[in-house]
């Protein structure tokens, strides 16, 4: 019986449209002012840091960092101190209402739902735990944060890796099987797997799913929570 849903957001609570054409050139375009006018905050300080540690070369000029920040936005790179950056970012724009954070029609209904039967909803995903709260405290349905007990980033690492679902698991106190995992990626679900808990694709676009070793939905409408054992 599942007690527990851990979700991603893009491609699964969250259109990836959203994440792509809006939150990252978003980003991309604030970068360079974001990181001049904060380089002495001692948190946009340490995350240049990062960005020297991470590229192997510790004389990386301010300038050179933030191309290079710009350059994993263009890669979709999921390498931590970027996310940072972009979550703090990415908090002025919902702030000043420029976007509220996308999340599917059915995902929030369902959401909801599951919360009132006594489900513990958690959100694991590449984007920052702030970037995340932000998103759903900002969603185009209000403030959804209420609804998640705990969120999890890549400080518990990469969402490909099975070792950081154990840390989920043991975050939780639950067994791994009673946990399921929402996912859109095949591989980030295969390492759920790996880890024991309960996995579902969300296909919500015109993915293949031929090859899927896991069960899947095209929406929260078509998943049957209470049918898992
Ligand atoms: C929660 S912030 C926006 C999403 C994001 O930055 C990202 O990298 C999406 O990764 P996910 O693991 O949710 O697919
Ligand atoms: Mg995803």
């Amino acid at each position: 019986m599942i007690k527990a849903i851990l979700t991603d957001i893009e491609g699964t609570t969250t259109s990836l449209s959203f994440v792509k054409d809006v939150l990252f050139p978003y980003a991309d375009q604030q970068m360079q002012a974001f990181v001049v006018a904060h380089r002495q905050d001692p948190v946009v300080a340490a995350l240049i840091d990062d960005v020297r540690l991470e590229t192997g070369n510790a004389v990386l000029s301010l300038a050179e960092a933030i191309a290079q920040l710009r350059q994993w936005i263009a890669e979709d790179k999921k390498i931590t101190p970027l996310k940072a950056l972009q979550g703090l970012m990415w908090e002025e724009g919902y702030r000043n209402g420029d976007f509220t954070g996308h999340v599917y029609e059915d995902a929030v209904r369902h959401l909801l739902h599951w919360h009132e039967l006594g489900l513990k909803l958690y959100v694991y995903s590449s984007g920052s735990v702030y970037a995340q709260k932000l998103l759903f405290g900002y969603s185009d349905a209000g403030d959804l944060t209420p609804l998640f007990r705990g969120y999890f980033d890549t400080a518990v690492g990469h969402k490909r890796e099975a070792k950081s679902y154990h840390t989920i698991v043991a975050a939780l106190g639950l067994p791994a099987s009673e946990i399921l995992f929402l996912s859109d990626i095949a591989e980030e679900l295969d390492a759920a797997a790996q880890a024991g808990l309960q996995t579902c694709c969300l296909v919500r676009e015109d993915q293949p799913t031929d090859t899927l070793q896991h069960r899947w939905v095209k929406n929260f409408d078509e998943l049957d929570v209470m049918a898992i054992t």
